[in-house]
Parts: structure tokens; sequence; C-alpha cells
């Protein structure tokens, strides 16, 4: 397998003229306008307490100024991982597209408020889902986890399905947001904004 990048227009440091925030949202479009299968999932790295890391597809549910959001469970292994160790490194693999968006930074929990605005969107069957699945634990059938469903699906039964204590959102801080475009000859393009003061820096493919 051998696939030469370029043919579209090369992504210059006039394209980050308004910002990250700008231009990864128009490469978010164009991942979904080239129908890319799950345009908005970010590979997400964390690191154990002993510096190791690990790595897990999430979605991505807002982009904001201040960085990306995604919805998890508190007490997986990547929430444990952030409450030792509150950094990330979250990557949209937009291959399709020959792109690619790396941010990385602290990462902290959203508000209670906003999670709660978020999980009223999602449907009945994820929410149940959500409080049915000790997420990252082992469990020993699929027949116990339909149990545990069944289980919570009684529970809720009549009424609106609350937040779980152990869901919610985290926000990966944008202190660095690299643009990656395949070029031809892998001499790709490689762009490294640090919001907070604005710098732009060229990186060597
Ligand atoms: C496309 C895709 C999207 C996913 N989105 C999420 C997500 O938004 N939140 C989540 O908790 N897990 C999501 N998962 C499952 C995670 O990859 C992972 O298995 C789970 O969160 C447990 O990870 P952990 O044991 O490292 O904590 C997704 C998996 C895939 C393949
Ligand atoms: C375990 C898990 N939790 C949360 C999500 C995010 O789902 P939603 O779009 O329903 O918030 C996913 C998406 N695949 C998931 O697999």
């Amino acid at each position: 397998m051998r696939v030469a990048y370029g043919g579209d227009a090369d992504v210059t440091e006039a394209d980050l003229a308004d910002g990250w925030l700008a231009l990864a949202r128009s490469w978010l479009q164009q991942a979904i306008d080239a129908q890319l299968p799950e345009p908005n999932a970010i590979v997400l790295g964390t690191v154990d307490a002993e510096g190791r890391p690990a790595t897990r597809t999430v979605l991505c549910k807002e982009m904001r100024d201040d960085g990306i959001v995604f919805y998890t469970n508190h007490t997986s292994e990547k929430g444990g991982h952030l409450a030792g160790r509150p950094v990330a490194s979250a990557t949209f693999p937009w291959i399709g597209i020959q792109r690619q968006v790396t941010v990385r930074g602290s990462v902290t929990r959203v508000s209670a408020e906003e999670t709660a605005a978020y999980w009223a969107t999602r449907p009945r069957g994820s929410q149940l889902g959500a409080w049915a699945s000790e997420q990252s634990r082992p469990i020993a059938s699929r027949a116990d986890l339909e149990r545990q469903l069944d289980e919570v699906t009684r529970r809720f039964e009549g009424g609106d399905v609350p937040v779980p204590p152990h869901w919610g959102g985290y926000l990966v801080a944008a202190e660095t947001v690299e643009f990656w475009q395949g070029r031809n000859n892998r001499l790709h393009n490689r762009l490294r904004v640090t919001p907070r003061d604005g710098a732009v820096v060229r990186l060597q493919p």
C-alpha cells in the first residue's frame, strides 16, 4: 500500500488568520462532507500513574475556543488516568481527506450543567447503557451485561433517566493544536498553533 498525498491546496499560515478553531471546524466540515465514518471521532491518549500511555477512540461533542469536549465514564480506565494525570492528546484521524488535527493540553471536567444539557440530547437507550455498564471493569458474560441493562431499564421505567454520578464531560484544553495535511513525497504540511499567544510554527514533516 502506497498512497500519494496532495491534490488540494496547501494549508498555509494564512488559513490560521482567524485562529485554530475556525480552521479545525472547517476541516471537520470537510470530513463530514467527504462522508468519512464518525468524523468527530478522536483517538484520545492518556497516561497512567507510571507514565505508560493508553489510547482509545471517543467522540468529540464540542469544539470551542478553549478546547474540545468528550463524554465518558469517570470511573473507567481513562477516567482513572485523568484523575491522576489530567493531561491528554486527542487526534482527529481524517485519513480519508489526508488530514489530521491533534489537540494537546490539560484536562478538566465540564460543569454538571453542561453534562446535564448534553445528557438530555442522548437517546434513552444510550442513557440506560451508561447506567448499565461499569465501563472498563471485567464482566463474566454478555448475558450478565444484558441483565444489568434489564435491571436499570426497570429501575427507570416511567420516568426520565438521570445523569449517572459516574458520567460526564471532559475538556481537553487547546494548549497546542497541530494541523497536518498530507503532501507528495511525504513532504507534508504541519502547522502547530499555540492559542495562548497565537504563535504558529511550521514543523518539518
Ligand atoms: C467510534 C468510537 C466512538 C467511541 N466513543 C466513545 C465515547 O464518546 N465515550 C466513551 O466513553 N467511549 C467511547 N468509545 C469506546 C472507547 O473507545 C473505549 O472502549 C471506552 O471508553 C473504554 O475506554 P477505557 O477503558 O480506556 O476508559 C468509542 C469507541 C469507538 C470505536
Ligand atoms: C461507551 C460509549 N460511551 C459514549 C459514547 C458517545 O455516545 P453518544 O453519542 O450517545 O453520546 C459512545 C459512542 N460510541 C460509546 O461507545
